[in-house]
């Protein structure tokens, strides 16, 4: 359909997302007070409040057939073997056999934060900065604030009075973050059951490219999750007492850790490159299109730390090639002042994001040998033992379809501009199972900016991107009802 012929809609819809802007930051600012950390076990409560927090407000805007499914205990590792999973939110808005279904994924859990981080506000607090327009606090923009954004839109067609083009399924889980952990099979048991009849999936989980040009997404990394864990005496000791006497798992950890990476990002184990897509001669042009410089990169992170120059490299490197980040070691002194300490037992955590065609099993293999292997050549008396704690796919879909075409006109009518075809060196790792179980395309519609600090200390969500990305979605779901293809 052409944009002509929804321009009456867009006329009535868009000053409506306006006008509720205050009451939409509102509820924004109540769902980030809820500190849903889903890789801290101490804060399960909050994050099962916010899921609870979430149905409530599902509640009141008319959705019907709410559950809160429960996904069973958290696979090792894990402190308490009893620990509950926190439930996957499922609801309905609207039932009408002559309208596609679309069924929304979100995430209500977020990374840890904690001032002592280097955060300028509380992390979970949401800050309305005038001065910058913008929202800050954990999950503003991953992925609180663009999760909240569906329920908005359907909050401004019943204000306005237009009817909703789509029948809504939404689909909100608690443990993105920490890999996904039971929505895998979630999905497997309800393809027939609670999603039976959806014609698409649409994720809004991840950030334009840079700060200016909205981006559609095609591709995700995945993300292979390990930790190598040395231990060696009963207890913590006194360095005085024991330093220099006994072998100490710190060192030898560090040494592990030093063996994986090198300085450039080379990723030192064996194996892996031989696994990823050789590049094309085709692939070249789609890095021509995009905008994108090593000036955004620099700014983003803050620094003139990057590994490469050119914009080609850069999104190669992100987007198309394997990447190993080394995260922290948990057992180990990290406070301020100067501790005295040998560490009894450390768990050095780091991850690989994979890329096609490599395959999570035998990836885990390699590294598991690199790890056994770079421990034995130091002949310690300590132990060591690598594992994996959550693996997630990659995904690679096409960015002409249906779906993709309606963001498109979406975007256009939205901020004036044909968006940017990208991929994402993040992950999602649920992204490729519901492509396959439910046999549905799968669009993703990233809210935020490439500056957003996701993950990062004072992590924000421009509030021109949270009321903007609200008519896209809008915008979205009224291109897609009205195309002719699934
Ligand atoms: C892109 C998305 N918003 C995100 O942040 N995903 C996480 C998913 C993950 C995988 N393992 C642990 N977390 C990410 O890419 O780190
Ligand atoms: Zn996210
Ligand atoms: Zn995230």
């Amino acid at each position: 359909m052409s944009s002509d012929k929804l321009k009456p809609v867009f006329d009535k819809l868009f000053p409506q997302i306006d006008e509720l802007k205050p009451d939409f930051i509102n509820v924004l600012k109540q769902a980030v007070e809820i500190p849903a950390v889903s890789s801290d076990e101490s804060l399960r409560p909050m994050v099962v409040k916010k899921a609870e927090f979430l149905a409530d407000q599902l509640k009141s805007l008319g959705f019907h057939d709410i559950q809160l499914k429960e996904l069973g205990t958290q696979p090792p590792p894990v402190t308490n073997p009893k620990l509950q999973l926190p439930p996957v939110v499922l609801s309905r808005y609207g039932n009408d056999s002559n309208k596609k279904t679309v069924l929304v994924y979100g995430h209500y859990d977020v990374q840890p934060a904690q001032m002592e981080d280097g955060w300028d506000t509380e992390p979970f607090e949401l800050v309305v900065d005038e001065a910058t327009q913008q929202l800050k606090g954990r999950g503003s923009t991953d992925d609180t604030g663009p999760l909240t954004g569906w329920l908005h839109i359907v909050r401004a067609h019943i204000e306005a009075g237009i009817e909703f083009p789509v029948n809504l399924i939404t689909c909100f889980e608690g443990m993105e973050e920490s890999g996904s952990l039971g929505l895998e099979e979630l999905i497997g048991r309800e393809a027939t059951g609670y999603f039976k009849g959806v014609d698409a999936v649409c994720i809004s989980d991840n950030y334009w490219l840079g700060t200016k040009k909205p981006v559609l997404t095609y591709g995700l990394r995945g993300c292979n999750y390990y930790q190598v864990t040395v231990s060696g005496p009963k207890a913590d000791l006194h360095s005085g007492v024991f330093g220099g006497v006994i072998a100490e798992p710190m060192v030898d950890l560090m040494q592990i850790l030093s063996s994986l990476v090198d300085s450039q990002g080379k990723i030192l184990i064996k194996g892996i490159d031989e696994m990823v897509a050789p590049v094309t001669e085709k692939e070249h042009e789609i890095y021509k299109k995009i905008d994108f410089s090593l000036e955004e990169l620099n700014e983003a992170s803050g620094s003139n730390t990057a590994l490469y120059k050119t914009k080609e490299d850069i999104l190669m490197h992100r987007w198309r090639y394997p990447s190993l980040s080394v995260h922290g070691v948990e057992g180990a002194f990290y406070g301020q002042g100067a501790k005295t300490v040998i560490p009894a037992k450390v768990n050095g955590k780091f991850s690989i994001r994979t890329v096609p065609d490599m395959d999570s099993e035998k990836l885990t293999q390699l590294v598991v040998d690199h790890c056994n292997n770079a421990f034995k050549k130091l002949g310690s008396p300590n132990t060591c033992h690598a594992e994996l704690i959550h693996d997630g796919a990659y995904w690679v879909s096409d960015p002409f379809n249906a779906q993709f075409t309606a963001a498109s006109k979406a975007t256009q009518v939205v901020y004036g501009v044909e968006p940017d075809l990208t991929r994402e060196g993040g992950s999602i790792p649920i992204t490729l199972t519901f492509e396959q179980q439910l046999k549905t395309s799968v669009l993703l519609l990233p809210m935020g900016r490439g500056d957003d600090g996701a993950h990062s200390i004072n992590e924000k969500l421009d509030i021109s991107n949270f009321i903007n990305g609200i008519k896209l979605m809008g915008a979205y779901l009224h291109f897609y009802a009205a195309s002719p293809e699934n």
